[in-house]
């Protein structure tokens, strides 16, 4: 294959994942030109483009080269290093993402008594996701024959192809919507940054690296809050003890008050009312939540 400079991730070209992954991309200060198809954006300020594809496409090319790095469900991931073959073996995660949060799970009709794995023992599976069902089946000892479907995998029971499914679950609503209750939790998943075990030797690495750098800031940054307050001296412990986790405060005098405190503390999470008012409670006030715009360690 013909050596390239310019670093090029696979996402979604419309679905579930294609906002947020471009959203995330935005922040970590890369922008593209669209193109006229839609299938490969050129980046206007780094050497980094964009290729929109299925996202079922997506961990083969990487594994081919084709791409350096993608932005995909872990279900879609490892399926992929679960049932390709040896190249697959090489594809890792390298930061889970925070979006396109949802679980892959065994669901059975609500009127079928269910006792544990050992009751599909015969049974015939319906799913999109042959390669992760066959090993969990293995590892539970259980044999039963899969039915692979592309999609509308809650149907299949209703229709009598399948006796039970094995399929994505956010909400559970589609879940109820056909009669069916789940019973077992194969994969959590959400959205990953995939990428080869090892990083190319080349620019490109560089920018892998850079890009990892600012995708850490993001995703710390999406999640924090600074919350300053301001407290007297004598209720400084109180005040200190209910702030929610992260690195110790700062404090800050106020000027022609010598009792009282400005501090300041960086905050993993969001700060509830709840948690605010119990601050408050303790002794401070003047307190305000702002969110974090930027981070760099
Ligand atoms: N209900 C859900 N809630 C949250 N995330 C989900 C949900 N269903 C799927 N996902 C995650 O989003 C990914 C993309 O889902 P989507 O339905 O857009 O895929 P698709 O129909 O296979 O799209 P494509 O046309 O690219 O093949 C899934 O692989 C999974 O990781
Ligand atoms: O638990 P819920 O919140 O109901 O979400 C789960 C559903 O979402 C996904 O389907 P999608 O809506 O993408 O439809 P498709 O798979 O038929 O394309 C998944 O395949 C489930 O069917
Ligand atoms: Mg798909």
């Amino acid at each position: 294959m013909k050596p390239r400079d310019r670093l090029r991730i696979a996402m979604q070209k419309s679905g579930r994942l294609t906002e947020p992954a471009l959203d995330l991309l935005n922040r970590c200060g890369l922008t593209f030109r669209q193109s006229r198809d839609k299938l490969f954006c050129f980046g206007e300020g780094e050497p980094v483009d964009l290729l929109l594809v299925r996202d079922d496409d997506i961990p083969g090319l990487i594994a081919q080269g084709v791409c350096d790095l993608g932005i995909v469900g872990r279900n879609v991931l490892n399926e992929f290093k679960g049932t390709a073959g040896d190249g697959a073996a090489t594809l890792t995660e390298w930061r889970s993402l925070g979006f396109g949060r949802c679980r892959l799970s065994i669901a059975v009709p609500q009127d079928v008594a269910y006792n544990g794995p050992n009751d599909l023992s015969g049974l015939r599976i319906a799913t999109s996701y042959p390669g992760l069902l066959g090993t969990w089946l293995r590892e539970q000892g259980v044999v039963a024959t899969t039915i692979t479907l592309a999609g509308s995998v809650e149907i299949a029971p209703k229709l009598g192809t399948a006796d039970v499914i094995c399929d994505l679950v956010q909400s559970g609503g589609t879940l109820v919507a056909n009669q069916l209750r789940e019973t077992d939790v194969l994969l959590q998943s959400e959205a990953v940054l995939a990428g080869p075990d090892a990083l190319p030797t080349d620019e490109r690495g560089d920018m892998i690296e850079l890009l990892l750098k600012r995708l850490d800031g993001v995703i710390q940054v999406r999640e924090s809050r600074l919350l300053l307050l301001q407290t007297s001296r004598n209720t400084l412990d109180a005040v200190t003890r209910l702030l929610p986790g992260g690195p110790q405060p700062t404090l800050l005098p106020v000027a022609g008050q010598p009792d009282q405190l400005m501090l300041q503390a960086l905050c993993a999470g969001e700060v509830s009312w709840r948690q605010l008012e119990e601050i408050k409670k303790a002794g401070a006030r003047e307190m305000f939540v702002l969110p974090v715009e930027k981070m760099l360690a």
